[in-house]
């Protein structure tokens, strides 16, 4: 609730000797400040602009999260005491335009734990230490690749593999779109200085990933043509059908992306003589594209297109 500053006056306890000694809520600089009980003077007196104080506890909740939570923190989020379910809950809870609430947090909060737990205890507790770690293990020569096994290793969570008809099978969208990221997030400016996390001779060698198996990219790459949906599956994409993680359909919608997005480098490698070309920036250009065609920032000319379908609903932890 919004609890009104007190203002100094002769009959407030605010300077009430007793009261100096008592901890006070608010900061004595601030009651002693004139300006502010001029403005409340100044307020009153005109009444033509009026204080939400709903909107004035909302915004004291936001700055509080941004600024007072440390969830971003590993030793504050694995922590259940300093950091219970419920706060965990609050910090992620719906925005109050949404019409659903987050989905799997259950799920998201035995990862956060997991994920918590094992940096605190093994890399010191924080990404940085992770990658330090990862640093000492390849004495300075690890490749983006080997990082990402370094990850699916490390965090149980990140193990996006599954048995499929008698093979084990390996997606990997988050280890993959996390060392990516963090390639893209570090990249040297001038291409004389190595790259400070693959800092190696052979160097970050980022053709060495995929394109990251979710949802967007197989919607864009069937739009451009490059996929080809059986009548049946667009049917059921129309009709928002949900997915199961592992079913034949999703399965195939994440192996076929990935195909998709090798075909286009290789022919990108032929039409380019050789230059190096990567998965992964094909995956960030066809994102980005998919999310501007989303909303008619952009279109695409001078190639044949099929007309857009929803993209896939899969509720799982791997995307
Ligand atoms: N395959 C693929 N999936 C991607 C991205 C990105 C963003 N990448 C940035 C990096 C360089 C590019 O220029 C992009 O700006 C997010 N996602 C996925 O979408 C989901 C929603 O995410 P969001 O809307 O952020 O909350 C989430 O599962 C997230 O992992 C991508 O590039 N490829």
């Amino acid at each position: 609730m919004f609890t009104k500053i007190p203002v100094a006056t002769s009959s407030s306890p605010v300077f009430d000797e007793k009261h100096l000694e008592e901890p006070f809520p608010h900061s004595p600089a601030h009651v002693a400040n004139p300006v502010i009980s001029s403005a409340e003077f100044v307020l009153e007196q005109t009444n033509f602009i009026k204080i939400n104080h709903d909107a004035v506890q909302n915004a004291a909740e936001y700055v509080t999260l941004e600024e007072g939570i440390p969830i971003t923190d590993p030793k504050f989020y694995s922590s259940e005491t300093q950091c219970p379910d419920s706060l965990i809950a609050h910090v992620f809870r719906a925005a109050p335009e949404s019409a659903e609430i987050l989905p799997l947090l259950n799920e998201r909060l035995a990862i956060m734990r997991e994920v918590g737990a094992i940096l605190c205890s093994d890399f010191g507790g924080s990404y940085l230490g992770f990658l330090e770690a990862f640093q000492r293990k390849y004495e300075n020569q690890g490749t983006a690749l080997d990082l990402v096994r370094f990850v699916t290793d490390s965090f149980p969570s990140f193990r996006d593999e599954r048995l499929f008809n008698g093979r084990q099978v390996f997606f990997w969208k988050r280890p993959q779109i996390l060392v990516a990221e963090t390639w893209a997030a570090f990249y040297p400016e001038s291409p004389d200085t190595p790259h400070p996390i693959f800092p190696g001779p052979s160097g970050p060698r980022i053709s060495g990933l995929t394109m990251f198996a979710d949802y967007r990219v197989p919607q864009i790459l069937h739009h451009l043509c490059i996929l080809t949906y059986p009548a049946s599956l667009i049917r059921k994409l129309r009709k928002g059908r949900r997915f199961e993680p592992g079913s034949r359909e999703e399965m195939s919608l994440r192996a076929a992306s990935i195909i998709a997005v090798e075909h286009v480098r290789n022919e990108m490698i032929t039409i380019a003589s050789n230059r190096e070309v990567s998965s992964v920036l094909i995956d960030f250009y066809l994102w980005d594209l998919a999310k501007k065609l989303e909303v008619g920032e952009d279109h695409i000319d001078g190639i044949q297109t099929n007309d857009i379908v929803p993209a896939h609903r899969t509720r799982s932890i791997w995307y």
